[in-house]
């Protein structure tokens, strides 16, 4: 996307923008006549001493510099409208658009890049347009009517005039030649300090557990520093521009003075004349001046909407389908079929060839060394990401067929991070859904282990919960992800090490509890905990993305060295617990 597909979107504004052109039109005349005043003022006024005319004059003058004002206050209120708006709906299709991004597309922008995309890159553009409609849409009227205004009064005085305008072009075009590549360092700069911020501040307990503030603190200096460099190049170079105008306008009003001093001399000119001329000298080139200006923030906002445009032209790996299929022949059932994932660019392949048939109702654990894959496939059978060959099936229906709802109906993943959000503790699990009674989440809370810690918290089910959940800890965090896959009572359960923050009491509770409560659901545990993988229907497990075992606990401990290298390294809790299986 470039910066006029974006200005094309005026037109769906055509009401304010026709507000703005009038505006600016009534100011652009008052501004203009107003030097004509001014000659009347002095050469037919003050030279005779004509005091009526004087005060006729004068409050002719005001009256235009009131029109001028309210007109250039209404333009700029309905320029800034207008930039809002186009501004807002920016920001709400970059966000939809990055909403709808698969997990390995999200990875490939980066979850920085695309704050940064849906704040900051519009702002820059919302910017632009604001100023474009509030500064530089009077320009060419001011500079036309000035010109042949002048031409009018002085061909030889406006010569001058028409010869500094090139000046100024020229100057501002070596301005903007250079600033263009700085710009989009400057934005990928932001992007690097948006993503180490990000980071410091939600791994801020790791930075304060290992002592790391000093060489958190220096990485963030030297990000900031690269930004500060190459902002202030840019920077510098758009500085020029305006004491550059300024020093021509003053430069040419001199010579236009020490030219109109012997002309006065003469008597072939008149004091009010040359006056008048030099107030359109500086109207005009102030005017190029303030739009020279303007355009050194242009190649930023180019550089910003070509960002935008990338998130908003990128189709979506997961893509509804064209006609959703709601029939599932076999709820609770999940069948991959010779299963590939690859993430873009990457040298080898997550997932290879994995082929698996799920009934409704079994108990599947995945195991398998960290990086082999197992959170991948769970993201597969959810639809986060489509696989790269192969087919998953849910319900017996190929999920790239299966309405959206239907499949978000029928599989809750309890992801390996939980992820909350800001609001209570009730908002947060009526995510699962929307519907669910109190009672319903007091529930699913007490499958969780989550009861006691949430009646103690104040407000109980009301009590705020932060942004990402920050005010609870991370076994709190995960129990209540857990809560909220179970309020929405899916066939199928992912559940992606879920208990991994809990204690080895809370955690066998949990799972024992899980396992308790709805017992006819299908459930795909991927876990290292031996409790869950003896008593699992089946293992699954996974080495390098393959499947280098499939069967019950039995099975593999006859035949599998990692399952037998996994189950071995925890002792038995049966005796502790007892989890049905
Ligand atoms: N965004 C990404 N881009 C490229 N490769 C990725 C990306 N995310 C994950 N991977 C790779 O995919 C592989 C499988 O990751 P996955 O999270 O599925 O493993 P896992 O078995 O769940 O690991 P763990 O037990 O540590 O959670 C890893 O080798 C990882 O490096």
């Amino acid at each position: 996307m470039r910066i006029g597909t974006i200005l094309r979107r005026l037109g769906d504004h055509w009401g304010g923008t026709s507000v703005v052109m009038a505006s600016h039109l009534v100011q652009a005349a008052a501004a203009l006549w107003l030097p004509l005043l001014t000659a009347r003022l002095v050469d037919d006024g003050l030279a005779f001493g004509d005091r009526g005319r004087i005060a006729v004059t004068g409050a002719v003058m005001l009256g235009v510099a009131v029109v001028q004002a309210l007109a250039a206050a209404v333009a700029v209120r309905t320029a800034t409208t207008i930039a809002e708006a186009i501004g807002r709906d920016l920001r709400e299709e970059v966000f939809v658009a990055a909403q709808r991004l698969s997990i390995a597309q999200v990875a490939r922008f980066g979850t920085s890049s695309l704050t940064v995309r849906t704040i900051n890159d519009v702002q820059q553009v919302q910017q632009l347009l604001q100023m474009l409609l509030a500064v530089a849409v009077p320009v060419p009227m001011i500079c036309v009517g000035g010109i042949v205004l002048a031409a009018f009064r002085d061909v030889q005085f406006t010569v001058i005039l028409l010869a500094a305008i090139p000046a100024l072009m020229l100057l501002t075009t070596g301005v903007l030649r250079a600033m263009r590549p700085l710009t989009s360092v400057v934005q990928g700069r932001i992007d690097d300090i948006d993503r180490l911020f990000d980071e410091q501040i939600t791994g801020v307990r790791v930075v304060r557990a290992f002592g790391a503030e000093s060489h958190e603190e220096q990485r963030l200096q030297r990000s900031g520093a690269e930004l500060a460099g190459v902002a202030l190049r840019a920077g510098r170079l758009s500085t020029l521009v305006l004491p550059a105008g300024s020093l021509l306008v003053n430069l040419l009003s001199a010579v236009t003075v020490w030219l109109g001093a012997g002309r006065i001399a003469q008597g072939s000119l008149g004091i009010g004349e040359l006056i008048a001329f030099i107030s359109y000298l500086a109207l005009v080139l102030s005017s190029i001046t303030t739009l020279s200006f303007l355009f050194t923030t242009l190649p930023r906002a180019e550089v910003c909407a070509v960002r935008i445009g990338e998130v908003l032209a990128e189709r979506p790996d997961v893509v509804a389908p064209a006609r959703p299929r709601t029939a599932q022949p076999t709820p609770g059932s999940v069948e991959t079929r010779a299963l590939r994932f690859d993430y873009p660019g990457a040298a080898r392949p997550v997932l290879v060839d994995v082929t698996l048939t799920i009934r409704p109702g079994e108990q599947v654990a995945v195991i398998g060394a960290t990086g082999s894959g197992k959170s991948t496939l769970l993201h597969l059978v959810a639809r986060l990401a489509d696989s790269t060959s192969g087919a998953v099936l849910v319900g017996g229906s190929d999920v790239r067929q299966l309405d959206p709802t239907v499949l978000s109906r029928a599989v809750a993943l309890v992801p390996q991070r939980p992820m909350l959000f800001s609001g209570t503790v009730a908002t947060n699990l009526r995510q699962g859904r929307t519907g669910a009674t109190d009672a319903d989440l007091w529930e699913a809370l007490d499958v969780a282990q989550a009861r006691e810690f949430v009646e103690r918290l104040p407000g109980g089910l009301r009590a705020e919960v932060g942004p990402g959940g920050a005010n609870l800890s991370g076994g709190q965090r995960q129990r209540l992800a857990i809560a909220r896959a179970l309020v929405r009572r899916p066939d199928i359960y992912l559940l992606d090490d879920v208990t991994s923050a809990l204690d080895q009491t809370t955690a066998t509770a949990v799972e024992r509890a899980l396992a308790l409560a709805h017992a006819n659901a299908t459930r795909i545990v991927v876990t290292q905990r031996a409790e869950v993988i003896r008593h699992a229907d089946r293992v699954v497990v996974l080495d390098a993305g393959r499947v280098v075992g499939l069967g019950t606990p039995a099975e593999l401990l006859a035949g599998n060295a990692i399952y037998r290298d996994i189950v071995a390294a925890e002792p038995s809790h049966d005796d502790v617990m007892d989890i049905p299986a």
